[in-house]
């Protein structure tokens, strides 16, 4: 039986001039299951996220609910919401910037944060992180002893990344973060989320700009424009069955994948 994590139902938020930044979403995602929030800049995805992670502007006007397990999330106080994040909601954003102090060694930063969620010794709290470093592909001795202005912007972001997998978060939210990212590594650091999803049975939402991603990874589909949610689907559903013009549009932009040829019918669009 599927098992609920998070539902975030009519949610909308306005500015407090009014200015309205999402309309009624309505969005579910199950234990073990990867559902992708796409849309084009400024849709409001990033906002939907920071509602469930307690990092919305005070000042914003929140009406609805979000339900995390059996908590009504906009009902918490921020310190009690600030808990959960971490080892119960774990997120990954594009700017990895400020992750790290820069003149702590990497190693010692991982160890010092997974020891604040989890009670383990500094000896297990380092061979988790030189595990998770090499299933992102990096160079995990090398980068434990690093300071982190002696590594390039992909690899910080990437033990950011490492370190988010390690406090095996139930639910991760992922935010644009294979943008700065070459290709291969984009792959393995999905590849590497894939794995921990599939050991852990942990949630992702995973934004994102790149429908070709959410296409091949993702169990659901949830298409913003303009604070709203247009259409949600199966990958399947909303490569090949869309209605919304501007869900049209997107898929117009999808290449076929490697073996399909991708068809344009009356009836809407084909893969063969
Ligand atoms: N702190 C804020 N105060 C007022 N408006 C905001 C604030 N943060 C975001 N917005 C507005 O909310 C809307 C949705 O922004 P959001 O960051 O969620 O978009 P997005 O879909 O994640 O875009 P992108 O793909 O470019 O990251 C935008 O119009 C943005 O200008």
């Amino acid at each position: 039986m599927k098992e609920r994590l998070l539902s975030i139902q009519n949610l909308s938020i306005k500015t407090k001039d009014e200015q309205l930044l999402l309309k009624d979403i309505n969005l579910e995602l199950n234990q073990g299951e990867m559902v992708a929030l796409i849309g084009e800049s400024g849709s409001g995805k990033s906002i939907t996220a920071r509602t469930v992670q307690g990092l919305l502007d005070s000042t914003m006007v929140v009406t609805g609910h979000v339900f995390y397990e059996d908590m009504n999330l906009l009902s918490l106080d921020k310190r009690n919401h600030h808990r959960l994040l971490g080892s119960e909601i774990g997120s990954i954003f594009q700017d990895y910037r400020g992750s790290f102090t820069p003149f702590i060694k990497v190693g010692k930063q991982m160890v010092e944060a997974i020891r604040s969620h989890y009670s383990i010794s500094k000896k297990e709290a380092k061979e988790l992180s030189l595990h998770v470093l090499e299933e992102i592909q990096l160079d995990s001795n090398r980068i434990f002893q690093s300071y982190p202005f002696q590594l390039s912007g992909g690899q910080v972001q990437r033990v950011a990344i490492g370190l988010a997998l390690a406090l095996k978060p139930k639910l991760l939210i992922c935010d644009e973060i294979t943008t700065a990212l070459d290709v291969m590594t984009a792959e393995a650091v999905l590849d590497a989320i894939e794995k921990v999803r599939k050991e852990t049975r942990c949630a992702v939402l995973f934004i994102t700009h790149d429908l070709v991603q959410a296409y091949k990874r993702s169990d659901h589909i949830f298409v913003m424009q303009k604070g709203r949610i247009v259409e949600e689907g199966t990958p399947e559903q909303i490569r090949c069955e869309h209605q919304h013009p501007y869900t049209k549009e997107l898929c117009s932009c999808l290449l076929s994948l490697p073996g399909e040829r991708y068809l344009h019918t009356h009836q809407g669009v084909r893969t063969v």
